[in-house]
């Protein structure tokens, strides 16, 4: 029998507050195969950044578990990077220095001095970086910082990139350029991705499956949605293609249908 690559099952998650459980997630199971781009959409609060943060290691799940590639997620580690919305970049390293610590750190017994320097300029060119190497994060727009995170996050040839409303805090051109960097990277390096996002049009236009996330509490997978549409993908040629309005239609329904938030129902 065949195991998935990474796989959620029975993740559970309660938390208690002033004496009082509350619980977050619940029978969370998915599977994903390598090189998927999974994103996870739902409404605010039900639970998206959680399961995120529990397939990082950052949270233990109270229930059930996260295995991937036959080990048991348990604690935070290099072989699954994290991009959050806000670059969480070192403000006194420049965009090489920042990248090159993770470097250090996971390559440091393993690569050459000479080799961390092309690994760390390799992964700043695949973001298109590689121009502003010297500069520091004050010295970056928010796009730029937000590549350098990436750069950071891919340089450590993790087997699943994290990412927490990567594209959130840009305005929509950052963001579209942003998105496309991140396509012809997946397509070139066949990364395997879990995206949180908000953006229902973000999420058809990257994935290959989007999970919808019922209300908490108690929130669970509500639908699993299978994109299928041929890659590259180019945004100009999809916003009037049939298939990719019929799967728009699909999650505008999910989420404002079928699983409103009480208060917008
Ligand atoms: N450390 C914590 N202690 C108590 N409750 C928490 C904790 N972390 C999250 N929660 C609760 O768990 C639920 C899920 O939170 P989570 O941040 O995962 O949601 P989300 O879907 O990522 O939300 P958003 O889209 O607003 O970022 C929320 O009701 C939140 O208040």
């Amino acid at each position: 029998m065949t195991h998935p690559y990474l796989s959620l099952e029975n993740v559970g998650m309660d938390f208690t507050v002033a004496g009082r459980t509350f619980h977050a997630v619940t029978d969370v199971n998915l599977a994903i195969e390598r090189g998927q781009y999974v994103s996870i959409i739902g409404h605010s609060g039900c639970g998206k950044s959680t399961l995120l943060n529990i397939v990082a290691g950052l949270t233990r799940a109270s229930k059930g578990g996260v295995i991937l590639d036959g080990q048991e997620v348990n604690s935070p580690g290099p072989d699954r990077a994290v991009v959050f919305q806000n670059h969480s970049l070192l403000p006194w390293l420049t965009a090489y220095q920042n990248v090159r610590l993770a470097v250090d750190k996971v390559f440091g017994a393993t690569k050459s001095a000479a080799e961390r320097h092309d690994w760390t300029l390799h992964n700043l060119r695949l973001v298109h970086m590689d121009h502003a190497v010297d500069k520091r994060p004050d010295e970056l727009s928010g796009g730029m910082k937000q590549r350098v995170g990436i750069a950071r996050a891919l340089s450590m040839e993790p087997k699943v990139l994290l990412m927490d409303e990567p594209f959130g805090a840009l305005d929509a051109l950052t963001r579209a350029h942003l998105q496309d960097t991140v396509m012809e990277i997946q397509t070139r390096l066949n990364s395997t991705i879990i995206m949180i996002t908000h953006d229902v049009d973000e999420a058809v236009l990257l994935s290959d499956r989007i999970v919808m996330m019922t209300n908490g509490p108690s929130a669970t997978i509500g639908e699993v949605l299978e994109v299928d549409l041929p890659r590259p993908r180019r945004r100009l040629d999809l916003s009037d293609d049939a298939r990719y309005v019929a799967y728009r239609a699909a999650v505008l329904r999910f989420l404002y249908e079928r699983h409103a938030k009480p208060e917008a129902a």
